[in-house]
């Protein structure tokens, strides 16, 4: 069986939600954002180990969090991230020991389902790197500093690029690290990976995977999870 590690980054500050509390520790219904994230992973084979980095002053909260829900075949740690998601993913991925596979997913998409989940691990096996994703339903246009549109590119090849996306481990701490020796910074995993050169596979999702980023998703999340529950 393949075996499997967890990263959920989930020490931003939210400025977009415009909330005092960071978007992972917002309640949704019953339970906080993060609990319902983690919630997803849990009865995935082979998932070994979870980490969850968190800002410091949500460490003792996400610590709380975490080791109610672990059953005992895996192992959780709570750590400080960084001053960006791919400081904190970068900070976690320095704890994670021996394993085949990399799971990196955002703590505010608590939507994502399992059989989703395992496909993208699956992909990630055989190719080296996959992320799940859907097609984008809007014409993207590519802008310059004036907002004059300079391109519309086919919308054939662009998809919104979601988490989880998974990496053999090896490949994405090399990915992480040659990062960090040229001063790039992502703003997901995939595109550390594709500097690289190494494949990575897109694999079709679905949109309630979406990630909750303004108070409009809010509300969408808390309307789910009153009607699937
Ligand atoms: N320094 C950071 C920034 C972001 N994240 C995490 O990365 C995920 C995706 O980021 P995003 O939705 O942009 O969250 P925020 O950075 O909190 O939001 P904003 O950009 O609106 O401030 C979130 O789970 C967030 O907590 C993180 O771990 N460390
Ligand atoms: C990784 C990600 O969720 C893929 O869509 C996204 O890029 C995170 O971006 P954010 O600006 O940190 O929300």
């Amino acid at each position: 069986m393949t075996t499997k590690a967890l990263i959920i980054p989930a020490a931003g500050v939210g400025s977009r939600m415009q909330k005092n509390t960071p978007k992972p520790f917002l309640q949704l219904e019953n339970c906080t954002i993060l609990e319902q994230t983690i919630r997803c992973f849990l009865p995935l084979d082979g998932l070994q180990q979870i980490f969850v980095a968190t800002s410091e002053s949500f460490l003792e909260k996400a610590e709380s969090i975490l080791g109610k829900m672990l059953p005992p075949q895996i192992n959780g740690r709570c750590l400080v991230g960084g001053k960006t998601r791919q400081e904190s993913i970068y900070n976690a991925l320095q704890k994670v020991s021996e394993t085949d596979l990399v799971i990196v997913h955002d703590a505010v998409r608590p939507f994502v389902k399992l059989q989703h989940i395992q496909k993208c691990c699956d992909t990630a096996e055989e190719y080296g790197g996959a992320v799940l994703g859907v097609p984008a339903k809007d014409t993207i246009k590519r802008i310059d500093d004036q907002q004059q549109i300079k391109e519309t590119p086919s919308r054939k090849f662009l998809w919104q690029t979601q988490t989880p996306q998974i990496f053999q481990k090896a490949l994405l701490v090399q990915a992480y690290n040659q990062a960090i020796q040229d001063d790039f910074v992502g703003t997901d995993d995939a595109s550390l990976v594709e500097r690289l050169g190494a494949t990575v596979k897109m694999v079709k999702g679905d949109r309630s995977n979406f990630k909750i980023t303004y108070p409009l998703d809010l509300q969408l999340a808390k309307l789910l999870i009153k009607k699937d529950g």
